[in-house]
């Protein structure tokens, strides 16, 4: 059955890197000897200035209509001084939230030749393999109230959710964890928020139901720390939605650049969106140099999580480490006086491998 596919590029580098995702999946459509539908819509700083609203009802209809939607990056500081709900920033929660995808599995591991692309000692590095697992349709960004208050003289924001919410995402990780190292780390903030007490009885009720999971708790200060400091300790990492938005960038230091970082968020009824952890870049946007590697890599989350392919996704991510393997670098990952490749350049080595494994 035909697959349809909406690409939303959105700003900055996010339409540079989608261009490359998108010329990679008619590739690999061709090369699987299949159809796919590939359709594009408006969302973020973009599809404010051509329609007034940074996530337009038409993009919400045909993603709802899609099997699986690649999201590029939105924002820009041309956008930074407009109202809360019509920011670039509104359009992507605005879509997280339409699709339901309240779990976003942010995969991170290091890859051999990029050891020395991190500012961390390589010892630390070895063997670094975890999932971020972020509830993304709740918690602090979503609650309500969320506005100035007191006539401006004060200001709220509100970290809300229902015990169903925290169930359903922790359920997630259980079962992530169970499928791999059965090692759960539950990261909250115990000793100060009652939504992380709430937060941390739901993983201790859940957790009889998988026994064969270990599950430790720890402080999202101290395990910013630890990530650091002993990060191939960690398998998956379960955490509300802005705690796993700072983790995750904070980890995206262990692969070398957050420019190697994929994410899917999947969970609703309806298509898993996928997106590279990365924003729209604005200090290198326009410039050919953004590494679209993360975005090639949650191509390949897509077509093992929505459009079962599983095979493809795994020569994406071979072909990915070849090309790493072979010294390819793009800017943010060659070390001072290393060669690079731009953007179009990694992209187009990459594809050509893909195409010899899938031939
Ligand atoms: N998913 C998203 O759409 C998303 C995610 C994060 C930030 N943003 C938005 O992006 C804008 C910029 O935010 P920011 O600067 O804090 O974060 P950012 O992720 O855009 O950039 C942080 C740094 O990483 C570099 N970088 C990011 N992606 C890269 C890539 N693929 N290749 C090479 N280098 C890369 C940038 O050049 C920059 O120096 C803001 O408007 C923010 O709201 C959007
Ligand atoms: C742009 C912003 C709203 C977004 C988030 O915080 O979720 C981004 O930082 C991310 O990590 O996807
Ligand atoms: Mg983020």
């Amino acid at each position: 059955m035909t697959k349809r596919i909406v690409v939303l590029p959105g700003d900055g580098i996010g339409t540079e890197v989608t261009t490359e995702a998108r010329q990679l999946l008619v590739e690999i459509a061709a090369l699987l000897g299949v159809q796919w539908e590939l359709d594009e819509g408006l969302i973020g700083g973009g599809a404010y200035d051509q329609t007034g609203s940074p996530l337009p009802e038409e993009t919400v209809a045909k993603c709802l209509e899609a099997d699986a939607v690649l999201l590029g990056a939105v924002g820009g500081p041309q956008w930074d001084n407009l109202p809360g709900d019509v920011r670039p920033e509104a359009g992507l929660l605005g879509i997280r939230k339409r699709l339901n995808v309240f779990a976003n599995l942010r995969p991170i591991r290091t890859w051999p030749g990029l050891m020395l692309a991190s500012p961390l000692k390589p010892e630390l590095l070895e063997g670094v393999d975890m999932i971020i697992v972020r509830e993304l349709t709740g918690g602090l960004y979503f609650g309500q109230p969320k506005a100035r208050v007191e006539g401006g003289r004060a200001v709220v924001d509100t970290l809300y959710y229902t015990r169903g919410e925290i169930e359903r995402v922790v359920r997630r990780a259980f079962t992530l964890a169970q499928a791999r190292r059965k090692k759960l780390t539950s990261v909250d903030k115990a000793n100060v928020l009652e939504s992380s007490r709430m937060w941390r009885e739901v993983v201790n009720e859940l957790s009889v139901e998988y026994p064969d999971v270990v599950v430790d708790h720890v402080l999202v200060d101290n395990a910013a720390m630890q990530l650091v400091t002993r990060p191939n300790s960690f398998d998956v990492i379960v955490t509300e939605n802005m705690f796993g938005d700072i983790l995750s960038d904070e980890a995206a230091i262990l692969t070398g650049s957050i420019g190697m970082l994929p994410s899917a968020s999947i969970g609703g009824d309806g298509p898993g969106l996928y997106e590279p952890v990365h924003g729209s870049a604005p200090d290198i946007a326009g410039q050919g140099v953004a590494n679209p590697l993360a975005t090639f890599l949650s191509v390949a989350m897509m077509l093992r999580h929505s459009l079962g392919y599983p095979e493809a996704a795994d020569a994406i991510e071979a072909s990915v480490l070849a090309v790493i393997e072979q010294g390819v670098r793009t800017r943010d990952l060659a070390g001072s006086g290393q060669a690079w490749v731009g953007t179009k350049e990694m992209s187009q080595l990459v594809r050509a491998d893909v195409q010899r494994r899938l031939a």
